[in-house]
């Protein structure tokens, strides 16, 4: 079985990274993204200093605003508005989920597009749907990374996405299907979930339930992608699919963690570099 290592392509691009900012910094432009957080999530608090701690390894400029679990809609909507108008701001990101009190939707649709390094807005959700230039989804956009990097061909192959959330399960079907996959997006209502995901060529399981999918679950000889990131009472942290039970009958698998996880990162300051190359352009 082929280790699908995100951390390890993570590290290869994070030093390309490095040397394409200090470039653009001989240009006169300094890459900036800004990260939103809201509340005191335990999570997203340590997800947020990672990307800050990642956008300062690589020479970038970053700053994290970290606003009360008070926060009104509209209170963030300012922040954000403001940020759209700084010309020194590359990529804006407001770390999911939001406080009960805050629509996320509009808060999203305020994010200026081409900033809008999750590319989640509504222009760049369109533009992937339309095989067009835009900024994509870190998570499916790192999977697609991880495995063009193993010389995985998803062209022609049969891809089975276990899970429909908008950061996951959707922008990656469009990427799929972008790359000339057949796919099929599965979810809780699916009838005999397991039976679709052992036709599977490709399987993408980002449905949240530790080991979910075993051995039985599984073509032999498919790649899987495990997206799951899943808590367990002893602190460790463990995937949607029985990695030590399937690593001698697939082919290729991502390990959680450092499978996915560190791809997502990775991807996030490819996108603010590339709008800061724009910027550049511009002079
Ligand atoms: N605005 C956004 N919010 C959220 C996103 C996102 O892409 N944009 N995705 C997730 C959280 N996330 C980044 O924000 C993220 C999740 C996991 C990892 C990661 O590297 N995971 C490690 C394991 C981490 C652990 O031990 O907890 C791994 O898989 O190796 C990075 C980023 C939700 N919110």
């Amino acid at each position: 079985m082929e280790l699908l290592d995100g951390r390890a392509l993570a590290n290869e691009l994070t030093q390309a990274q490095q040397m394409t900012v200090a470039t653009l910094k001989q240009q006169g432009v300094t890459p900036k993204l800004v990260v939103v957080m809201v509340g005191d999530d335990p999570a997203s608090a340590i997800y947020t200093q990672s990307k800050q701690r990642r956008a300062t390894k690589i020479g970038m400029a970053s700053e994290l605003k970290r606003l009360s679990a008070e926060t009104t809609e509209a209170d963030l909507l300012a922040v954000v508005r403001q940020l759209n108008t700084d010309e020194t701001v590359d990529g804006i990101l407001v770390q999911l989920p939001l406080p009960k009190q805050i629509n996320e939707d509009h808060i999203i649709r305020a994010i200026d597009p081409q900033k809008d390094v999750d590319g989640f807005s509504p222009v760049n959700i369109g533009r992937l749907w339309l095989n067009q230039p835009g900024l994509v989804a870190c998570t499916p956009n790192g999977i697609m990374r991880l495995l063009a990097a193993h010389d995985i061909d998803v062209a022609g192959k049969n891809v089975v996405i276990v899970g429909r959330s908008n950061i996951v399960g959707r922008p990656l079907a469009a990427l799929m299907l972008n790359a000339n996959a057949t796919v099929t997006i599965a979810h809780s209502r699916t009838a005999d979930l397991k039976a679709l995901t052992k036709t599977a060529d490709i399987l993408v399981a980002a449905i949240g339930k530790p080991h979910f999918f075993g051995i039985e679950d599984v073509k032999e000889g498919a790649v899987v992608v495990d997206v799951g990131i899943n808590r367990l009472e002893d602190g460790t942290v463990t995937g949607d699919v029985d990695f030590e039970a399937l690593k001698s009958h697939v082919s290729a698998m991502t390990p959680v963690p450092r499978g996915v996880g560190p791809m997502t990162i990775t991807m996030l300051m490819d996108q603010t570099i590339e709008i800061a190359k724009e910027r550049a352009k511009r002079g």
